[in-house]
């Protein structure tokens, strides 16, 4: 998160609701056949925040996007999503939200222009006098990095390459909300940085609310201003990665060596522990590490306790606390 980010973050929780909620979810509840796969999903996304879903396979991540794209009906409970039900949700209600989906291999004859002119050209209808829309294509192009490819088909592209159009075709309307299911699986380290770089930007630029699901979690701690952890049907995790590591573990660990010996201690306070280390020992400490728990930690522990039965008292310990 870049500094400008983080004060941003900063002067909207303290301003409450000020920026808008974007997306609200109650109780929301999905069952395929018999099975109940979201059993009371609670949770809200405002303006510019972006919100990373995290759980196992099967916890319901890309059945929860579903309905909140409209692209899926619930079993019970209450959604909103840009003020609307999405599953009422109209034409003029799509235009404003933007979908990465998997990739476009049915379009395999088009070309990268060709199939984003296309794609562009069904949301100049539904700008707004605060938002131009579509985006200008060729700058989308060279944004993605796929400048040099423009003119090829899309079935000539690699897979990291066709994943780069994916997130093209996602944004190319300026949605005000955008949905992205595994956005980077295939990239290369460059185009997942890259990548990373255009998340931030259309949060912080233009306030575009963004709601992903990954099970990357050094991507979830670089991206998310907020992190949920979706287990056993319900949202047992609610707050920033730093939030949820120092939720499951408050003690740091500190590591040295003295005297050709190596030391272990945890603490809740590293930073009075290591001075008193430093002055009582000074020089004679080396190799002086300190360990905080990390968002996998916590991830692991959360999932943990859903595996062990405890998914329900995780949620209710986290509904109590607030973000
Ligand atoms: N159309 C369907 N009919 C029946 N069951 C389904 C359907 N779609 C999903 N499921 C089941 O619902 C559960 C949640 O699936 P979902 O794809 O939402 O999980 P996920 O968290 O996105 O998983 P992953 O991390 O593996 O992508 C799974 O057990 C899946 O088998």
């Amino acid at each position: 998160m870049t500094v400008a980010r983080a004060q941003q973050i900063a002067a909207h929780t303290s301003s409450g609701d000020a920026r808008g909620t974007v997306v609200s979810v109650r109780d929301l509840r999905m069952r395929y056949g018999s099975v109940d796969v979201l059993k009371g999903v609670d949770f809200t996304a405002d303006r510019g925040e972006v919100v990373c879903l995290l759980g196992p396979n099967g916890a319901g991540k890309s059945t929860t996007i579903e309905i909140l794209e409209g692209f899926r009906m619930r079993s019970g409970g209450d959604v909103s999503v840009l003020g609307e039900d999405p599953a009422r949700g109209g034409e003029a209600w799509r235009a404003r939200i933007g979908v990465v989906l998997q990739s476009w291999r049915d379009h395999g004859k088009w070309k990268v222009r060709q199939l984003l002119a296309h794609m562009a050209r069904f949301y100049a209808p539904y700008a707004t006098a605060a938002i131009s829309r579509p985006r200008d294509v060729d700058e989308l192009i060279a944004t993605v990095g796929l400048t040099e490819h423009a003119d090829k088909k899309i079935s000539t592209l690699s897979g990291g390459q066709r994943r780069r159009l994916d997130v093209a075709i996602g944004i190319v309307g300026k949605p005000e909300l955008l949905f992205l299911d595994e956005p980077t699986a295939g990239f290369d380290p460059q185009a997942r940085r890259d990548f990373h770089d255009l998340v931030h930007r259309l949060a912080d630029e233009e306030d575009t609310t963004i709601l992903l699901t990954t099970h990357d979690l050094d991507e979830a701690e670089k991206l998310a201003d907020r992190i949920l952890i979706l287990a056993g049907g319900l949202i047992v995790a609610d707050g920033n990665p730093d939030r949820l590591a120092a939720q499951v573990e408050s003690d740091a660990e500190v590591k040295w060596r003295r005297d050709g010996q190596r030391f272990v201690h945890s603490t809740p306070d590293a930073t009075a522990f290591v001075g008193e280390l430093l002055a009582q020992y000074g020089d004679d400490v080396t190799d002086l590490e300190v360990r905080r728990a990390t968002l996998e930690d916590a991830y692991m522990a959360m999932v943990h306790r859903h595996e062990t039965g405890q998914a329900e008292e995780a949620a209710r310990e986290f509904a109590k606390e607030t973000r």
